[in-house]
């Protein structure tokens, strides 16, 4: 990678990101995380805090054993405690012990909490800085120094930060790292501090260290704050994929990186490496187990999703009349969406993604458009459910044959409670005509959809045994007219598979039973078409 104009990216993801509210990670999920990073270009991870818990003591021991490729894993720590050598501080034993080359020590910079948090003199906080940072380097570890709380210390006292920076240089730190630890500092506050203390460090030196920013979200600035601070001469930018983190979080490193990248001219990764950010983002969240935000920059997967007709009708013809850059940097994809806001060029557009060539001068074409509009009205949303819209097309279009009628259903449920526990049972029979001949089946669920599901199926089985493997795999109910009491409409979205692939239904009435039985029998004609016409269907597993 060249170095002119290069940003060297810093994830801390496995330990800041860890301290948000609702993670923990195990060493597994450390691990997995760490190689995608590493395998992504990262080039220095922050892998926890060895000594603060043993989770972290692990992580460390597991990365001797299956070392990463190219990523230097960092060990983090805070300063010695007050009054006591660094070689005696049981901290400090355990980052050597750790084993990394690199170590990133965070001291304080704000008069404040010297003297409230640790309950020492300024003079020794300044010895803590100095002795940790030197007893690292006779130890043969490089160091990164994370300035905690800069700008609020700054703000208050800026001699004494200042002394504490320049503490941290003079003891052998390589990085000197800026951390708007609070998180409330403003873009143009970043600016001014960064370049005053650039001013600063030069008064008494030709050339300075290197320079590095870790903002936190508090203020929702925090990827502005880390440009802030690059354009002032940073070329360190600490943060997490995802943005996750203490309080609001850290910086969002999928989002800073392209803003970075593409926007400014920096080098952070390899072009593909960048191609990967979309499926670190998407494999980050599953293993912590947080859902996705779909509506993230860049990575989300609304993030070129287009619905409003005139905006798919001219992306069409020229993406860049509604995308800021080309989805496929960042290993995104551009989605066309189906729902009442569309025009005919969101039905030409769906019709080709599902194989169909359809003219727009076609009359087809604008009764399709109707149809849409007059059920999305009802309370259909196809946006979601795009195995109902082919459906629903492919029956304009005179292309729905009949795999089976549905004559009749009858559910029964019963609410028992033998224990403390209620328990609920549903027997369901089903009227069916395959192929000319009628078969009349019943089965049991755990509740009356699973009932319904259960004995279509099994009245189907003979004639399509392909039936055999499909599941349903989620059940979403939403009120839609709340105030109207039990006379208010539901709207079911049903998910299901193949084992392979995934698809939605959605059914609408102002009865669960009816809306669900809706989605289910759509949701199993739409895998009997994918089976009959071996197609592909809307989300592959
Ligand atoms: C800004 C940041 O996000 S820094 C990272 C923060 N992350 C975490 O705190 C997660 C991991 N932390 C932990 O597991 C624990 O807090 C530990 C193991 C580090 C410390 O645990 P404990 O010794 O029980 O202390 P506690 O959690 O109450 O923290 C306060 C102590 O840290 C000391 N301390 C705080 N900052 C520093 C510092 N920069 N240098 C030295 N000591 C410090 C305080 O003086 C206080 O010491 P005292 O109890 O002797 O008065
Ligand atoms: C170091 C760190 O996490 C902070 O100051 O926010």
């Amino acid at each position: 990678m060249s170095t002119a104009n290069q940003i060297w990216l810093y994830d801390t993801t496995l330990r800041d990101g860890a301290q948000q509210e609702g993670i923990s990670l195990s060493v597994e999920d450390k691990l997995r995380i760490a190689q995608k990073l590493d395998e992504m270009g990262i080039p220095f991870i922050e892998g926890g805090w060895p000594g603060a818990n043993p989770k972290d003591v692990q992580f460390f021991w597991q990365l001797k054993e299956q070392p990463l490729t190219q990523a230097e894993v960092v060990a983090f720590c805070f300063t010695r405690r007050p009054n006591i050598l660094a070689a005696e501080d049981k901290m400090l034993q355990a980052i050597l012990a750790a084993g990394t080359r690199w170590v990133t020590i965070v001291g304080k910079s704000w008069d404040l909490h010297v003297t409230e948090g640790l309950k020492t003199s300024l003079e020794e906080n300044l010895n803590m800085i100095r002795d940790t940072i030197a007893y690292l380097r006779s130890q043969g570890r490089r160091v990164i120094y994370d300035a905690e709380h800069w700008f609020d210390g700054y703000k208050h006292n800026p001699d004494y930060a200042m002394q504490c920076l320049k503490m941290a240089r003079d003891a052998g730190a390589e990085w000197l790292v800026f951390c708007d630890t609070n998180g409330g500092t403003l873009p143009h506050e970043i600016s001014q501090v960064v370049k005053e203390v650039v001013r600063s460090l030069l008064e008494d030196s030709a050339t300075i260290p290197q320079l590095g920013i870790h903002p936190h979200n508090d203020g929702g600035t925090a990827v502005a704050n880390a440009i802030a601070a690059v354009l002032e001469g940073a070329t360190m930018v600490q943060g997490t994929i995802n943005g996750y983190g203490e309080r609001c979080g850290n910086a969002n490193l999928c989002t800073l990186i392209p803003n970075l990248q593409l926007k400014l001219g920096y080098r952070c990764l390899e072009d593909w490496q960048l191609a990967q950010l979309t499926a670190t983002s998407r494999l980050v969240s599953e293993v912590v187990n947080m859902a996705p935000n779909d509506r993230a920059p860049f990575v989300g997967r609304s993030a070129f999703a287009h619905k409003g007709g005139l905006h798919v009708s001219a992306v069409q013809r020229n993406p860049i009349t509604y995308e800021h850059i080309e989805p496929e940097l960042v290993g995104n994809e551009r989605r066309i969406l189906i729902s009442e806001q569309s025009g005919l060029s969101n039905v030409l557009s769906k019709a080709r993604s599902f194989g169909i060539e359809l003219d727009k001068q076609d009359a087809t074409c604008q009764h399709i458009l109707e149809r849409l509009k007059t059920l999305e009205n009802e309370g259909y949303q196809f946006e979601a459910a795009e195995a109902s819209f082919e459906l629903l097309m492919r029956e304009a279009l005179g292309q729905r044959s009949e795999m089976f009628q549905v004559k009749g259903f009858q559910v029964h449920c019963d609410m028992l409670k033998w224990t403390d526990m209620p328990y609920s049972n549903a027997l369901a029979t089903i009227k069916v005509v395959v192929k000319g001949e009628e078969i009349l089946e019943a089965a049991e669920g755990n509740g009356p959809v699973s009932a319904l599901d259960n004995a279509l199926r099994k009245a189907l089985a003979k004639f399509y045994p392909e039936i055999a493997n499909f599941h349903l795999t989620d059940y979403k109910v939403r009120i839609l007219d709340g105030s109207s009491g039990t006379a208010a409409k539901t709207r079911v979205l049903v998910e299901s598979s193949n084992g392979k692939e995934r698809w939605t239904t959605v059914g609408v009435s102002t009865n669960i039973l009816d809306a669900s039985y809706q989605a289910v029998i759509e949701g199993i004609e739409y895998g009997l078409l994918l089976k009959s016409t071996a197609k592909t269907a809307v989300t592959s597993i």
